[in-house]
């Protein structure tokens, strides 16, 4: 570990944007398998991981819902959630709001209530053996149609307590936000925080529907509104997080090279960017794994990497106190360097 490396991982910080069935380890989808009895198109862990090789969102997407088809009981939802916290306890995540895909599982008959029991139970064992608090994300698929949004949200009912924003993912291209303009509207009603995946492959016009139309809180990616000069602008002075994931843009050939990534240029814009992994288990890295690609690709020095932490706890949905209560950890760890 170099005096970067590990700077970064003790460095204390938010992550705000990781789809928990992106985290579901080869190694653990081949034991989900067998324990259900599902079979998948793979015959060992090094061929599931040599099939991660995409050229767009789409490519990925299609192998993504079918890794998750061996996710099928309350147990197998909290091994998943469990792993992840344990996975990130190393790399200085001391608060996560995660998204869950539930449509991707009730449309194959398992029950919400299991999806759910099964994450909160290992959210609660992640607060009591590795102090990290949590929150959900119930994700949207944009694919299929709000009314079918309008379904799940029903669904949810029961735990609306427990659940604190609503998000919107999947194919973006060919599915604008506007698309869920209710639904997203009854979710505001309810109480909930609202996030959208927007400019990932979408045009910054989408962009520009999610914080008019969905009238989101933050936005997920969002790298295309660096082609809008004016939405830059607007970002910026409204001061809206963008939650930012290196190492999946590469993967997912938004960027061609890391050494191209605007991290630094988003910075430099006034915009409250973070640094995420969105779904670390395809592309080859968990948060600090991000830090540490954009900080050698990008050049970044340790006070940019603390200003990225810093807005990882701005940029959540955590009261006021809490957040403050971060600052300060970081403020401490940082007095703490030589
Ligand atoms: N990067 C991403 N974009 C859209 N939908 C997703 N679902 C999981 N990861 C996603
Ligand atoms: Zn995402």
């Amino acid at each position: 570990m170099t005096d970067l490396d590990t700077f970064i991982a003790g460095l204390p910080k938010a992550e705000l944007h990781l789809h928990i069935e992106g985290s579901l380890e080869p190694e653990l989808m081949f034991a989900l398998a067998a324990r259900n009895g599902v079979t998948i198109p793979f015959a060992s862990v090094e061929e599931v991981r040599a099939a991660y090789d995409f050229s767009n969102l789409q490519d990925f997407l299609d192998i993504y819902y079918a890794g998750a088809q061996v996710l099928l009981t309350r147990q197998d939802f909290h091994d998943l959630a469990a792993a992840y916290f344990a996975r990130v306890a190393a790399d200085g995540v001391v608060h996560a709001e995660i998204m869950f895909d539930p449509q991707t599982h009730t449309d194959r008959g398992v029950a919400f209530a299991e999806v759910i029991e099964g994450l909160l139970s290992a959210m609660a064992v992640a607060e009591a053996e590795h102090g990290i608090t949590s929150s959900l994300i119930l994700s949207f698929l944009r694919h299929l149609s709000e009314d079918a949004a309008f379904a799940t949200l029903a669904e949810a009912e029961p735990w609306l307590d427990r659940i604190t924003a609503v998000g919107l993912d999947s194919s973006e291209l060919g599915h604008p936000p506007e698309k869920f303009a209710r639904v997203f509207a009854a979710a505001r009603e309810k109480g909930l925080k609202i996030t959208a995946h927007a400019g990932e492959e979408g045009p910054p016009d989408y962009v520009h529907q999610a914080l008019d139309v969905l009238g989101v809180d933050r936005i997920d990616h969002g790298n295309r509104a660096l082609e809008d000069p004016a939405l830059i602008e607007r970002l910026a002075r409204e001061g809206m997080t963008l939650t930012v994931c290196p190492l999946s843009n590469h993967k997912l050939c938004v960027v061609d090279d890391l050494a191209d990534h605007p991290i630094d240029a988003m910075l430099a814009r006034g915009l409250k960017a973070t640094i995420n992994s969105d779904d670390p288990a395809y592309f080859g890295g968990y948060v600090a794994d991000n830090y540490r690609a954009v900080a050698t690709a990008r050049g970044l020095d340790r006070a940019a990497l603390a200003r990225l932490a810093r807005n990882s706890f701005t940029g959540s949905f955590l009261p006021e106190e809490a957040v403050a209560a971060h600052l300060a950890r970081i403020d401490a760890y940082l007095a703490e360097q030589v």
